[in-house]
């Protein structure tokens, strides 16, 4: 992997002519894990695509660069919302599509090895039609961190799990992920509190640096600062929603 470049993205966005969030300007710095959270559809799942190139519904007017002058487009990895898993191809296929893709040699060693990491060892060859939503998921994780890049943007990307294996997985892709310039849209404090060296608050008058725990991610879910940082967030979210 090359180095994990920082990134910034600060601008407006209008949808329909009507802005959905002005001023906003996120800086991910450079090999960390930012959360960002906010309202549903307040354009954080937007953001995302912005940073990587996509197209979008509504128009952008600012800067998106990365700290190193190089582009961004062929450093990203991306998880979205949907698990966008190719239903003719087996979990494993599916997991070195991207290789596949560019016309690479897959590493099958390592796929194999992140789709145990994952627990989909046993449905290793099935269609995605087998398998449940939250191992659908999971699939698409172990996808995700096949690519190996130094800029990860994941979108809910354990919204699916039951809350053991969620912790599990969180594990997972801190460890794998360690040292990448991470992008985690997530709707849940305590997600947030574990996982992030920074916490954005995406609103409509722009974004908000929420305080983290003084520790170094990833936290323990009973580390009594992840706690009340859990709590202080979700009444902050819920006040903010009222
Ligand atoms: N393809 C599209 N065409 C038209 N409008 C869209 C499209 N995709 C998103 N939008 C609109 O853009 C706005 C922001 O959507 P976005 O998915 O970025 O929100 P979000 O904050 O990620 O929401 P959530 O938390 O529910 O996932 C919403 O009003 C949504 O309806």
């Amino acid at each position: 992997m090359t180095n994990a470049p920082a990134i910034t993205l600060s601008g407006s966005y209008r949808l329909d002519q009507i802005p959905l969030f002005s001023d906003v300007n996120l800086h991910l710095q450079a090999g960390e894990w930012t959360c960002l959270l906010g309202k549903s559809g307040m354009g954080k799942s937007t953001i995302l695509r912005l940073i990587l190139g996509l197209e979008v519904a509504g128009a952008f007017t600012g800067d998106i660069t990365a700290g190193d002058g190089a582009p961004i487009d062929g450093r990203a990895s991306y998880m979205a919302q949907t698990d966008l898993l190719l239903p003719w191809l087996t979990l494993r296929e599916n997991v070195v599509l991207g290789a596949r893709l560019r016309g690479d040699t897959a590493d099958l060693g390592r796929a194999d090895q992140l789709i145990d990491r994952v627990g989909l060892r046993d449905y290793r060859d099935a269609k995605p039609a087998a398998l449940s939503g939250g191992m659908r998921q999971r699939a698409a994780l172990a996808r995700c961190l096949m690519e190996d890049r130094p800029v990860v943007l994941l979108d809910e990307p354990f919204s699916a799990l039951d809350a053991g294996t969620r912790a599990d997985m969180q594990d997972l892709a801190a460890e794998v992920l360690a040292g990448r310039t991470v992008l985690l849209v997530t709707h849940d404090p305590a997600e947030a509190c574990r996982l992030g060296h920074r916490i954005i608050l995406l609103t409509a008058e722009g974004t908000q640096n929420w305080p983290v725990p003084d520790s170094a991610p990833i936290r323990r879910a009973d580390d009594p600062q992840v706690l009340q940082g859990q709590a202080a967030l979700l009444a902050h979210l819920r006040g903010a929603a009222a």
